[in-house]
């Protein structure tokens, strides 16, 4: 399975940030946070714009990325939260990014990574993240509630991602901020806009609910939304875009509040 493949190389990482963090202390944290649930909470339909340069699904999606202009780009398109990926071996992406973002965009921040230990938690404090994902598909419930607890003990929120409905059930116990829909199968990659139409319904109201994967068109945001999600997470779309503003601007252009 892909995601063991993922979770092996996370824990090799996380050992080395330990040793890296044991000679040289994260410095004292930023207190500046900004609400992911608040923008995604708000009137009309959030975007959640995405840096990700590639993806194991679909390899590199766009091989030179400035990934300030592209969330600058993203922010004056009018996008409600930027989520970094900062996985470096999968996705391309950089650790450093998400520090450089956070400088210049006003916006909440997702860390997109693979978290799985308290660490990482505190170091993405430090790299400015406001939010982090959590993967139910790779976490038990113990795990999703304690690395909840850590991430509230910093001030940061958590988006809890779920693909069916024992994730669903087990993501709800760790009392999430935002809940996301993940519509990719991590296993087949498969992605399927059905998955959120099925899941959503099952979210209590009160928690602000996103839809993420595969959403690679205006009609493809319009179904999410008429499937009654506060918000979609969008990467490789608007990635391929020329321009990440008017990539963001035309899809917001053409949505009903
Ligand atoms: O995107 C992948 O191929 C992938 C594979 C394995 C684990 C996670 C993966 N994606 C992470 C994400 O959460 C997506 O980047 C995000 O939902 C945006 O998806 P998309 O709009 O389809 O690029």
């Amino acid at each position: 399975m892909f995601l063991k493949r993922i979770v092996e190389a996370k824990r090799v990482e996380v050992e080395a940030l330990r040793r890296q963090v044991e000679a040289n202390p994260f410095p004292a944290a930023k207190d500046d946070l900004r609400s992911l649930a608040k923008a995604v909470a708000a009137p009309g339909l959030a975007v959640i714009a995405e840096v990700k340069p590639a993806s194991p699904s679909k390899g590199v999606i766009r091989s030179k990325v400035d990934p300030v202009k592209t969330a600058q780009g993203y922010e004056a398109g009018g996008a409600a939260a930027i989520s970094v990926l900062t996985d470096e071996p999968f996705f391309r992406g950089k650790k450093e990014s998400l520090a450089q973002v956070r400088k210049t965009v006003k916006l909440p921040l997702l860390r997109k990574d693979f978290i799985l230990d308290p660490l990482q938690v505190e170091e993405s404090c430090y790299l400015g993240a406001d939010a982090i994902l959590l993967i139910a598909a790779m976490l038990t419930e113990q795990e999703l509630v304690a690395l909840r607890r850590e991430a509230r003990a910093y001030g940061l929120e958590v988006l809890i991602e779920v693909h069916g409905e024992d994730e669903l059930e087990r993501a709800l116990a760790a009392e999430p901020d935002v809940l996301g829909i993940n519509n990719r199968n991590l296993s087949t990659f498969e992605t399927d806009l059905a998955v959120t139409e099925r899941l959503r319904p099952l979210v209590p109201a009160g928690i602000p609910v996103i839809g993420e994967s595969g959403v690679a068109s205006l009609p493809d945001v319009q179904r999410l939304q008429a499937a009654g999600v506060d918000g979609v997470l969008i990467g490789e779309y608007l990635m391929r875009q020329s321009s990440p503003r008017a990539g963001v601007e035309n899809l917001l252009a053409e949505v009903t509040v």
